[in-house]
C-alpha cells in the first residue's frame, strides 16, 4: 500500500516577475502565473493523478494556482482547508526588496545565507512596515509568539511539522491524494523533512513554479523515489535553474 502527496508551488506572482522578496505579502498570480496553474492541472489530468482533499497557504497566489489546477482538473469541488503554516517563508526585513540590489549591496555570501541558508534569518521586519502582516487579520487567531516577523528555513519546518503530522498525514493514512499548494521555501521544508535532506545540502533545492511535484509514500510515508517526481521534468528543470539565479537577473 502506498500513499500519494502532490506538491504544487503557486504559479509566477507578481512580484516573482519583478524580482522582488515576497515572503507573507499577498500578491496576486501574473497572467504567465495563471497560465502554469492551468497547464499543472492538465498534466495532473494526463497523469491520472487527481487530488481528494486541498491543502492550501493563506496566501492568494496558491489559492488562485491550486483553484485554476483544479478548475482544469474537474476538481473545483474538493475539500479545502487553509493554514498559516503552509505560508511561504516571512523574509523579515528583505520582503519587498529586490533581489538583484540586495545581492549588489550586500554580496554573494551574505545574500544566499539570508536567501539559503537553513538557520540564518534575515532582520525582521518593522510593524510600522508597508509590508507587515503584524496587524492584517487573517493572522488574528496566531498568538504573539507565533506570528512572524523573520524566518528561516528551520523556523518554517518547526512551524509546518506539526500541521503536517496532525491534519495532512491524517488525510493521506486514509487513502486520500492530497495536494499542497504552497511556496517555494515551505515545500522546500516538506521537502527537507521527506527525503531527508541535511541542513547544508538543503540550501541547493529550489522548486519550481506551477509544476506538480508528486510523491509516492510507502506505510511510514517514506518516499519511494527520493526527490518525487515532477510532472514536467523538463520544464522543472529550467524553472528551478531560473529560481537559483533570480537574485542575479535585473528585472
Ligand atoms: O521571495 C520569496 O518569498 C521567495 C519565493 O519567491 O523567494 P526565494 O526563492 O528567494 O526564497
Amino acid at each position: 500500500m502506498t500513499y500519494k502527496v502532490i506538491l504544487l508551488r503557486h504559479g509566477q506572482s507578481e512580484w516573482n516577475e519583478k524580482n522582488l522578496f515576497t515572503g507573507w505579502v499577498d500578491v496576486d498570480l501574473t497572467d504567465l502565473g495563471r497560465a502554469e496553474a492551468l497547464r499543472g492541472g492538465e498534466l495532473l489530468v494526463e497523469n491520472g493523478i487527481l487530488p481528494d482533499v486541498l491543502y492550501t497557504s493563506r496566501l492568494q497566489r496558491a489559492i488562485n494556482t491550486a483553484n485554476i489546477a483544479l478548475g482544469a482538473a474537474d476538481r473545483i469541488w474538493i475539500d479545502v482547508k487553509r493554514s498559516w503554516r503552509l505560508n511561504e517563508r516571512h523574509y523579515g526585513a528583505l520582503q519587498g526588496k529586490d533581489k538583484a540590489q540586495t545581492l549588489a549591496e550586500y554580496g554573494e555570501d551574505q545574500f544566499m545565507l539570508w536567501r539559503r541558508s537553513y538557520d540564518t534569518p534575515p532582520p525582521p521586519l518593522p510593524d510600522d512596515s508597508d509590508f507587515s502582516q503584524a496587524h492584517d487579520p487573517r493572522y488574528a487567531d496566531l498568538s504573539a509568539d507565533e506570528l512572524p516577523r523573520t524566518e528561516c528555513l528551520k523556523d518554517v519546518l518547526e512551524r509546518f511539522l506539526p500541521y503536517w503530522e496532525t491534519e495532512i498525514t491524517q488525510d493521506i493514512k486514509a487513502g486520500k491524494t492530497v495536494m499542497i499548494a504552497a511556496h517555494g521555501n515551505s515545500l522546500r521544508a516538506l521537502v527537507k523533512h521527506l527525503d531527508g535532506i541535511s541542513d547544508a545540502d538543503i540550501a541547493a533545492v529550489n522548486i519550481p513554479t506551477g509544476i506538480p511535484l508528486v510523491y509516492e509514500l510507502d506505510e511510514n510515508l517514506v518516499p519511494v523515489k527520493a526527490g518525487g517526481t515532477y510532472l514536467d521534468p523538463e520544464a522543472a528543470a529550467a524553472s528551478i535553474q531560473a529560481v537559483a539565479n533570480q537574485g542575479k537577473q535585473k528585472k
